[in-house]
This record gives C-alpha cells, structure tokens and sequence, in this order.
C-alpha cells in the first residue's frame, strides 16, 4: 500500500454521525454502525493524491488516542449533532485540544450533522444524494423537531478556532466555506463537504513536496573526491 499523501480526521462527541458519513461517502450507504473503538481509516485516491480520512472514537473512555491520530493531519473535520447543543460545546472545550499535534498549517471544518431529523433540514427529493429506504432499515421519514443548533453557532466556533490557533481570517477558507450541516442518512451535503476538503489538500500536498529536501543526488554534477596517495610508502 502507497503511504497516503495527506491526512483527514474526524472528531467529534459519541453518537454525532462520523463514523456514518464517512460510511455514507466511501460506500454510499447508511447502514447500522456500531460506536467506534480506538480509531479506523479509508485511503481515497482524488486525483492522483492518496487522502487517508481517519475515523475516532468520540467515547470518552478513548480520549487519550485522539491527540495521536490527529498527528500531522492537514484537515480535521469538527462533528456535531444540530440536535445536540453540547455536542458543538464539547467540540471547544473536549476536542479542539486534541488538535495541537496536527499540521500547523492544519484546516478546520465544522460539521452539523444528522440535519434530515429538524425542521429546516431540505425536504426528501431536494436533497442532493441518495436515499435508500432498503439501506435504511427505517425508511426515510423521521419525525422532524425544530433545529437545536444553527450554523451561525458553527460560523462562530470557526472564528474563534482560527483565533486560538492564531491564525489569520485572511489566509485561511472563509468560514462559510467550511461550515456544513450534512445528513449521513440522506447524503445530503456529504459529498460537498469531503470534496471541498480534499480540494483544498490538494494544495498543501504540492506545498509540503516542494519544501522537503530532496534526497536524490545529481551523478552528472558529482565529482569524485580527488584520488591522494597515501600510506606508508608515498
Ligand atoms: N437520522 C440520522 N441519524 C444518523 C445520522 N448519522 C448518524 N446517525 C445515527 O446516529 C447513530 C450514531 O452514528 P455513528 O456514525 O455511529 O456515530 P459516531 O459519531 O461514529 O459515534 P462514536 O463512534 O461512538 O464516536 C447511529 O444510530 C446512526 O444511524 C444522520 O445523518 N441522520
Ligand atoms: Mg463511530
């Protein structure tokens, strides 16, 4: 296996959906997940770059790895639940730690998933991916309740995470660029949110191999160290 060329993480709370839209993304379904232990990754090829997206564990009980498999990652993808207000709290004072090890050039999405069970989430059939009632076990309908949290919420964390980590609004993608609010089970906004990303890599890719010192030696211009003699008879 080729070593991947860049590194995507998902972070987020227990039961916020990372596990089911990197499911939804890689294998274009929804189907019954269990809560991750430790941690698990797909390799996708995007143009001719290989992306390792990494999944974690958002239980409490694995917190400790999470620093680890955000190291030298170039985006992380922040995971809440727009149903969930302390999922986008946790995000701050649970996660965002962890993120020290990543590249310092690192990018920073901010995702509010599982949008299909509110109110305002887009209505069956304007959604822009699949919705399969045989993949769903349950079928498409939910029961709709007003939205907990709202993307000016996400917008804001953004801006403060770009604070943080003392980071210039200018140099960095708008954060209306890198705020969603995704549906796992409809597929809504997935695609665009992982293809923005890998977008984006791509870049940092080409950056970091311009940077890193070459390790290849030019025969052509090598001259061989001049031949003395020596020893005991010279
Ligand atoms: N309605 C709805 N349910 C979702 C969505 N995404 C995930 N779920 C459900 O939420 C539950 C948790 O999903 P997971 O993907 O396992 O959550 P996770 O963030 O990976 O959780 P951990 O692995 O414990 O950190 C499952 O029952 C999913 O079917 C979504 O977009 N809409
Ligand atoms: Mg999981």
């Amino acid at each position: 296996m080729r070593k991947p060329d860049s590194k995507i993480v998902l972070l987020g709370d227990m039961n916020v959906g990372k596990t089911s839209l990197l499911q939804r993304y890689m294998e274009r379904r929804f189907p019954d997940t269990v809560s991750t232990v430790g941690g698990a990754f797909y390799l996708k090829q995007w143009r001719s770059y290989n992306i390792s997206i990494w999944d974690t564990a958002g239980r409490e009980q694995f917190h400790g790895l999470g620093s680890m498999y955000c190291r030298g990652a170039a985006a992380i993808i922040l995971t809440y639940d727009v149903n969930h207000p302390q999922s986008l709290v946790e995000l701050e004072d649970r996660f965002l730690g962890l993120t020290e090890t990543a590249s310092k050039d690192c990018l920073f999405a901010i995702v509010g998933n599982k949008v299909d069970l509110t109110e305002e989430g887009p209505l069956e059939g304007q959604e822009k991916g699949e919705c399969s009632p045989d993949l769903d076990g349950g079928g498409c309908v939910s029961p709709r309740v007003p939205k907990q949290v709202h993307l000016e919420d996400a917008v804001a964390l953004y801006k403060k995470i770009l604070k943080y980590k003392m980071l210039d609004e200018q140099d960095m993608p708008a954060a209306e660029k890198m705020c969603f609010e995704t549906s796992a089970k409809t597929g809504y906004n997935v695609d665009l949110l992982f293809e923005t990303l890998f977008d984006l890599v791509v870049p940092m890719i080409l950056r970091q191999r311009a940077e890193r010192p070459s390790h290849t030696v030019d025969i052509s211009s090598h001259k061989p160290p001049k031949r003395t003699r020596s020893g005991c008879c010279a």
